[in-house]
């Protein structure tokens, strides 16, 4: 059984009241279908407003799709009941693209990794602080940090306690939306391997939801391209990438690889 199978979601954004009659919505999801086995990082790329995000949201519980199934571990997310929901929920996990916003800026980054753990599990005082450092040290960060605020971090540093809150439950899937996109080349390489490493030890699943070819290339095993609110193409083995024949995925492969025939490959 996959972890995740997405099946035949369709979904639009309700428009305001006001406008509601006037308005016929339109489709953001059309008939999306996908899945991600245990361990598996798929890449969901596409161009900006194909509804990765949108996808991404009704992934983890957060946007009600009009039609379709979401079977995350093989229950039922929409239909679920409140108990099995809130469990589910602790499997899922996700980090965005703007650390930043990601967290509370009154919060100190103890505080900020404690709140899952403090939702979901009965730890002491010293548990929580020892879980805590491990957790900081685990995404390579000084567990003397703890006591710091998000405005003392770089965007990098910054993300990295977003990866420490999100794995702090041992989630099976965590969708990473744009995760690494506002980060420097260099950064994004550190977090990519970081994320890359957590994966192998855990055994943690991505969704990876990018406009970023090369990143998508070099941390996913399959990709999915969507284009206007539907899967256009899918590739359970990353390899196939080179020989695709669909016209969007050819320009966007294009558009980063050189020119030298030598030259043309991507970076796992
Ligand atoms: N909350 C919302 N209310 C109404 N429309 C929305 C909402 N969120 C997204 N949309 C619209 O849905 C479409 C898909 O947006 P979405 O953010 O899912 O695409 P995306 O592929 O993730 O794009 P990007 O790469 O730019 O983030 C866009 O036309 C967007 O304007």
């Amino acid at each position: 059984m996959s972890l995740l199978q997405v099946i035949d979601i369709t979904h639009a954004y309700a428009s305001s009241r006001l406008f509601r009659r006037m308005q016929r919505q339109t489709a953001v999801l059309s008939g999306v279908s996908l899945s991600i086995e245990h361990g598996q990082c798929l890449g969901l790329l596409g161009t900006s407003g194909a509804g990765k995000s949108t996808l991404g949201k009704v992934i983890l519980g957060l946007e009600k799709p009009q039609k379709g199934q979401v079977l995350f571990q093989g229950i039922d997310l929409y239909h679920a009941d409140t108990t099995a929901r809130k469990r589910l929920r602790r499997d899922l996990q996700v980090v965005f693209q703007d650390c930043y916003s990601s967290v509370n800026p009154r919060m100190t980054v103890e505080q900020i990794i404690a709140e899952p753990l403090q939702n979901y599990e009965i730890l002491s005082t010293q548990e929580l602080k020892r879980t805590i450092g491990e957790l900081l040290e685990r995404v390579g960060l000084n567990p003397d940090h703890s006591r710091k605020y998000p405005h003392q971090f770089s965007g990098g540093q910054l993300q990295r306690i977003n990866i420490a809150r999100a794995i702090a439950l041992k989630p099976k899937l965590i969708v990473l939306d744009e995760a690494v996109s506002s980060l420097d080349m260099v950064t994004q390489a550190h977090i990519l391997s970081l994320l890359k490493e957590l994966k192998s030890s855990f055994g943690l699943s991505y969704l990876f939801i990018t406009h970023d070819i090369k990143a998508a290339y070099s941390i996913s095993d399959s990709l999915a391209f969507m284009e206007k609110g539907e899967i256009v193409e899918r590739m359970d083995d990353k390899s196939q990438l080179l020989s695709s024949n669909h016209a969007a995925v050819k320009s966007l492969v294009g558009s980063v690889l050189s020119e030298h025939p030598r030259n043309r490959t991507l970076k796992a």
